[in-house]
């Protein structure tokens, strides 16, 4: 009997979507108000849930607190206020994306989260914008 346990957790950061090889009239069209030089910002907000086994000595799939910790100290310390294209080195090559970013979070956590258990992330980067990834 598998349940999924679910922990939010928010961060700001800014972000400029373009690719370096394309020139302005091509990031513009592709990418629209994102290509602005100057950057914008988002309150993204993150749902990353672990779906496992209840442990029968605890009752716990993940103890939360331990969730909580893992996210603060993986991303919210190191994403939350950040220019993502200039001070996160997995974006200087990669267009940080909501697709991107989930998927960079992703990586960061697994290596965390118990084998036997599967992890989830859920990125908002607006609210009506969001993306799934689960490796
Ligand atoms: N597949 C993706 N498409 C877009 C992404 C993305 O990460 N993946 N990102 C953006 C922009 O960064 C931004 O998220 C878009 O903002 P906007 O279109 O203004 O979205 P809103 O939800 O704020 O728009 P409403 O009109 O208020 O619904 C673009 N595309
Ligand atoms: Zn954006």
């Amino acid at each position: 009997m598998k349940v999924k346990v679910s922990r939010k957790a928010h961060f700001n950061a800014a972000h400029r979507l373009y690719r370096k090889e394309w020139d302005d009239a091509k990031n513009t069209e592709i990418f629209g108000k994102c290509n602005n030089p100057n950057f914008h910002g988002h309150n993204y907000e993150l749902i990353v849930s672990v779906t496992g086994e209840i442990d029968s000595d605890t009752g716990f799939v993940m103890d939360m607190k331990v969730l909580k910790d893992l996210i603060k100290q993986e991303i919210e310390d190191y994403l939350d206020h950040k220019n993502l294209n200039i001070e996160v080195e997995e974006f200087k090559n990669l267009n940080p994306t909501a697709e991107n970013i989930a998927v960079v979070i992703w990586r960061k956590l697994r290596p965390h989260i118990s084998s036997s258990n599967d992890l989830e992330i859920v990125l908002y980067e607006t609210p009506r914008n969001f993306v799934t990834f689960s490796g």
